[in-house]
């Protein structure tokens, strides 16, 4: 299957499990794949059949900023979910990487793949 994918996506939203999290926002970045076939797309040259990653975006943005988690796993969880209805892609692959959370490594997160039910 073809995919579309969004890398290194930089959203601000509530996350956080400890006391002092709760009260300040915080980046998240977000790598996305979704399967999808492109064909329709690109014989018409039609945005209409593309998965439009203009509105996954703007999508992504709308969830971060009313989202107030407290792990990064049920933000990844949540999110796709709602993607995968919202757009009806058959499957997506997202990575929450948490920049920052431990200043002893790089990143941290979680990565995740899940098909539409
Ligand atoms: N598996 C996880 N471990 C931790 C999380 C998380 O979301 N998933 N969160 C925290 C704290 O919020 C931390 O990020 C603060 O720096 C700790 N462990």
């Amino acid at each position: 299957m073809d995919k579309v994918f969004i890398e290194g996506l930089e959203v601000d939203t509530l996350i956080g499990a400890y006391d002092w999290e709760r009260g300040i926002r915080q980046c998240l970045r977000l790598d996305l794949t979704f399967a999808w076939d492109i064909r329709p797309a690109a014989a018409g040259d039609d945005l209409s059949k593309a998965l439009d990653y203009a509105a996954v975006h703007a999508h992504v943005q709308q969830f971060a900023g009313a989202a107030q988690f407290e792990l990064v796993e049920t933000f990844a969880e949540r999110l796709a979910e709602s993607l995968l209805a919202q757009f009806g892609a058959p499957w997506l692959h997202l990575k929450v990487t948490k920049p920052g959370a431990n200043p002893a490594a790089r990143a941290v997160g979680v990565e995740i793949e899940r098909s539409r039910p």
